[in-house]
């Protein structure tokens, strides 16, 4: 219903009004007909009833005899005076007593005919007026007279009736529609025009045009039309006004979204620039709106979804209710404003630290807020930088002194445990020099390396002495770390020491007890054990070998049961100091228990060096010893050997061994020595004896001087000699030097030596010039020893003075192992040498480690190629060709060659093919006595006066 009454207020004006004319006009019409109708049909029932049954009655009177006489026929003949009439369908007499007298019923229709009620006479159904009259005489019933009449006809009459009015009615409503028609347009057209109009002007932008009325009429629709224009000539009035104020506004409105642009930018920049994001709280639909990076940095969710609880879940468990705390106090107006730090949760899962602040907006007409707007920051590195400064913070006050200095070194900061270690409060270091502690036990050098570290690598590390305020001198471990600025400058430094005097003292009583033995001081078992270890891992990996020395005393017993334990561990003390007075600072000794002690010599030489300590030793303890209790007791000891790696290559083999050497030593007859093996026992003490012999010898004058031809290869001259040193011993003969000059090297007598055959040489050339014999080069051999720690310059200056040789004539042979080592030093003695007018050659050049390259630094003269070279020549084409690389090197920086051992005719061609100055070797003559060889050169000089 609603539906159908929307629909009808929105059908047009024109259509209801069509509607409303037809409607009248049609239902007029309708119901008069109607009435007409019905009053008619109305008329013709009740005619057709009473005249029908008037016959009915009249038929039932005549019928009175018949029935009281029962005279069927009689019946018969009144009642076919009723259903010959031709609209009769059936018709029956029935007596009192439901006896039928006559029944005329040619379509059986009486069966199924309605029982009329007692007093009913007629019933209109359907089809047929069905009827039941009475037949009585003097008040008595005497039957009923039943039938029907047919009504089709008179309903067929009705219904053309009916169509007829239908028809009327039809047009009726034409001439309803025509006139209703006629009527909506002659009403609506003037208000069509009107709307036609309106709606041009209002596309067209003119609205100033005005509608034109019949002029003849005065209608409302005339004052419609007049109202009409004066409302779009208002309209168009206020239209120029509005466009007026329209562009005023555009103008302001530009000019003020110029400013705001310029406004937002400026924030934008100022935002961006203290790094700081925007946000917005509409509270009342609860959307935050946030800066689109921090939406990147937490979230990949559409921003305009963000609310203000799902930025909560965001947020910090830990921070969490705090912050909804905040703002349910700003929404309760307990707070006008916010500001808070909280962790939020980016999209990797991490926290970031950020401080919010925001104010209340805008509120609601009843003054709850309804906006906020405010700013974000992340502070995660301030916070960072926080944490970090708190723990700069406990850190600096630690137990250790720190201080801080500026680039300038003043001091800027120290902490409590500075003013606790040094005695100087902050008050008194700060803008001093960190000199303040300065104690005056390191030199100049010392510190100059410090600050050299710090420059390269940032910092040192190290121990220093400091001088407290109260003058007490202390050390510390400090560690000085130069802190540098963005651009690499150095900025400050930051020393951190800790006062290591009690560390110091406990470290090296922990060492004391832990590594010495307390009665000697000297290392227990332990420390030389470990010391052992490092040595042999060492000594693997250089190549070198060590000598273990297991010494017992002889006789301590007796000396400890008779004089006591004082006076025995007085006599061990005593033999502890005698022991290391006689080693090297890189040798051990150490105390095992009682009177057994272990020497551990590192990098010995020889196998042999390892007797000649422990003859040493033998002999010092064998000295009588003085106890403090005044008295003089004379002991022994004896040694067992065992050598690394010879006899094994763990300290306990080692030890083992030595062991069983001392029992050997022992068993030989106390106050000796004995290797681990018989052999090497044997030659240590053969050469500890040749050591004796040699220096008895030197005393005795049992040395000789040889000399050996040098020859010049062009001419086949004999143009020198080298002077080689020759032991002549009564019993044993001539001895050769390769037996006896590593000895004297060893023991230092190589320098006595070397000085004898220098001035022996030079007064033999002297004799030789003095005799008339031909002036020939006299080269003398100087070791390697005698080079480095004898003042060779002054004994050449002072045997040259003591002959009167010739300098010119004098040549000293140096190794290459003699000029290494220092070579400065080494230029100065041959600068030394050179400028007395001594020549100067290199001996047995290429079995060394030095080059032509390093030798052409020294003021030399000749170069001797080592006999090695030249035994293969010609069979070995290596050395052949080494040779001639050599001679023709040596030639370029200006050297003369020498081979020597040339023993061949062959090694002789290939030399002088190459070009080599001179040769020596037995080819020419082998070193022979001075006799022999001035003979050997006047005989050269014979031959040379008859050619
Ligand atoms: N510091 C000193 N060292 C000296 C002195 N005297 C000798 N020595 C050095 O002893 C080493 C052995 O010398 P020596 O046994 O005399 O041997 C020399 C020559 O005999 C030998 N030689 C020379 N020619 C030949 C040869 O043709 N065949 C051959 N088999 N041997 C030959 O060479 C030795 C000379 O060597 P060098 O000195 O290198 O020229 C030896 O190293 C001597 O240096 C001394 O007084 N002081």
């Amino acid at each position: 219903m609603n539906k159908l009454k929307q629909w009808v207020v929105c059908q047009p004006f024109k259509r209801k009004l069509q509607w409303v004319i037809m409607t009248v006009v049609l239902t007029t019409v309708a119901s008069t007909l109607g009435f007409l109708y019905w009053q008619k049909n109305d008329q013709q029932r009740n005619d057709f009833v009473r005249t029908n049954l008037a016959l009915a009655k009249l038929v039932a009177e005549f019928t009175v005899l018949p029935v009281v006489f029962d005279d069927s026929k009689g019946a018969e003949d009144q009642l076919s005076k009723l259903w010959k009439t031709p609209n009769v369908a059936y018709v029956l007499l029935e007596k009192t007593g439901g006896q039928i007298l006559t029944n005329h019923d040619p379509s059986n229709i009486a069966a199924a005919a309605p029982t009329l009620a007692d007093n009913q006479e007629w019933l209109w159904q359907d089809h047929y007026l069905y009827f039941a009259v009475p037949i009585s005489h003097e008040h008595e019933k005497l039957g009923i007279l039943k039938g029907a009449y047919r009504i089709d006809e008179l309903k067929q009459a009705q219904y053309r009736e009916l169509h007829f009015m239908l028809l009327v009615m039809l047009i009726a409503a034409l001439c309803s529609y025509g006139l209703a028609f006629l009527l909506r347009s002659f009403a609506m057209a003037p208000i069509t025009q009107l709307d036609r109009h309106a709606r041009r002007i209002a596309e067209q932008p003119d609205m100033s045009e005005p509608i034109i009325y019949s002029a003849h009429r005065a209608d409302e629709i005339s004052h419609l039309y007049d109202a009409f224009n004066l409302l779009m000539s208002r309209i168009q009035q206020r239209e120029t006004e509005i466009l007026q104020l329209n562009r005023d506004l555009e103008i302001k409105i530009r000019q003020r979204t110029q400013d705001l642009e310029e406004s937002r930018h400026i924030l934008a920049l100022s935002l961006q620039a203290s790094n700081q994001w925007l946000w917005d709280w509409n509270i009342a639909d609860n959307i935050l709106k946030l800066d689109a990076e921090l939406v990147s940095l937490c979230t990949t969710l559409p921003p305009a979804t963000i609310t203000i609880d799902w930025f909560n879940e965001q947020i910090h468990p830990d921070d969490q209710l705090r912050i909804r705390q905040a703002q349910a106090n700003l929404l309760c107006d307990r707070q006008p404003n916010c500001s808070s730090e909280f962790r939020l949760r980016t999209v990797n899962g991490d926290y970031r630290w950020i401080h919010s602040q925001g104010q209340i907006i805008e509120r609601s007409p009843q003054g709850n807020p309804v906006r906020m707007i405010g700013t974000q920051t992340d502070i995660t590195d301030r916070k960072q930088a926080e944490i970090e400064l708190r723990i700069a913070a406990v850190a600096f006050e630690s137990q250790e002194g720190i201080m801080v200095t500026d680039a300038n070194n003043d001091i800027l900061r120290v902490n409590q445990a500075f003013t606790k270690i040094t005695g100087y409060t902050t008050e008194e270091a700060v803008n001093q020099n960190p000199r303040l502690l300065k104690s005056g036990l390191q030199d100049q050098s010392f510190y100059e390396e410090m600050w050299r570290s710090i420059e390269l690598t940032g910092n040192w590390e190290g121990q220093i002495w400091n001088r407290r305020k109260n003058s007490d001198i202390y050390p510390e471990l400090i560690t000085i770390t130069a802190v540098k600025g963005p651009d690499n400058v150095v900025t400050n430094y930051v020393a951190v020491f800790n006062d290591i005097t009690l560390t110091q003292a406990a470290t090296a009583e922990i060492e004391r007890l832990a590594f010495y033995d307390p009665l000697t001081a000297l290392p227990n078992r332990r420390l030389l054990m470990d010391r052992l270890q490092h040595s042999i891992n060492m000594d693997r990996r250089d190549g070198k070998q060590l000598a273990l020395l297991m010494l017992d005393l002889d006789r301590f017993k007796a000396v400890n049961d008779s004089l006591g334990h004082l006076a025995g561990d007085d006599l061990l003390q005593q033999v502890a100091a005698r022991i290391s007075s006689r080693l090297r600072d890189v040798d051990m000794v150490a105390r095992l228990g009682g009177d057994e002690f272990v020497i551990l010599l590192e990098d010995i030489t020889l196998p042999e060096d390892a007797a000649q300590v422990a003859e040493e030793i033998i002999a010092e303890l064998s000295k009588q010893f003085c106890l403090s209790q005044h008295d003089n007791v004379l002991i022994g000891a004896s040694i067992g050997i065992s050598l690394y790696p010879q006899h094994g290559d763990s300290p306990e083999i080692l030890m083992d061994h030595a062991d069983a050497a001392l029992y050997q030593a022992k068993d030989a007859g106390r106050g000796c020595f004995a290797y681990f093996s018989e052999e090497l026992t044997l030659a240590a003490r053969e050469r500890i004896a040749l050591e004796a012999r040699l220096r008895h010898a030197i005393e005795q004058q049992e040395l000789r001087v040889f000399y050996q031809a040098q020859v010049d290869i062009a001419t086949g001259l004999i143009i020198g000699a080298e002077a080689l040193v020759r032991w002549q011993d009564p019993a044993e003969g001539l001895i050769p030097p390769q037996r006896f000059i590593p000895i004297a090297e060893e023991s230092g007598l190589i320098v006595d030596i070397g000085s004898w055959v220098l001035h022996e040489t030079c007064r033999q050339g002297r004799q030789w010039l003095d005799t008339g014999l031909p002036a020939v080069t006299l080269a003398v051999n100087v070791s390697a020893h005698q080079f480095q720690r004898s003042d060779i310059c002054a004994l050449v200056a002072q045997v040259l003075s003591d002959t009167g040789f010739p300098p010119e004539h004098l040549e000293l042979e140096i190794t290459e192992s003699g000029l290494m080592g220092n070579q400065s030093n080494a230029t100065t003695i041959l600068n030394n040498l050179r400028a007395q007018g001594v020549h100067l050659a290199i001996d047995d050049f290429g079995t060394g480690y030095s080059s032509l390259a390093y030798l052409k630094h020294f003021p030399l003269d000749v170069l001797k190629i080592d006999k090695s070279f030249i035994d293969e020549i010609p069979f070995q084409q290596d050395d052949m060709e080494i040779t001639a690389t050599i001679v023709a090197m040596a030639h370029t920086l200006g050297f003369k060659v020498l081979a020597e051992g040339v023993e061949t005719p062959e090694q002789h061609d290939f030399l002088r093919k190459k070009g080599c100055d001179m040769y020596q070797g037995y080819i020419k003559s082998p070193p022979i006595p001075a006799e022999e060889f001035a003979k050997l050169l006047r005989s050269q000089n014979r031959t040379m006066s008859v050619v």
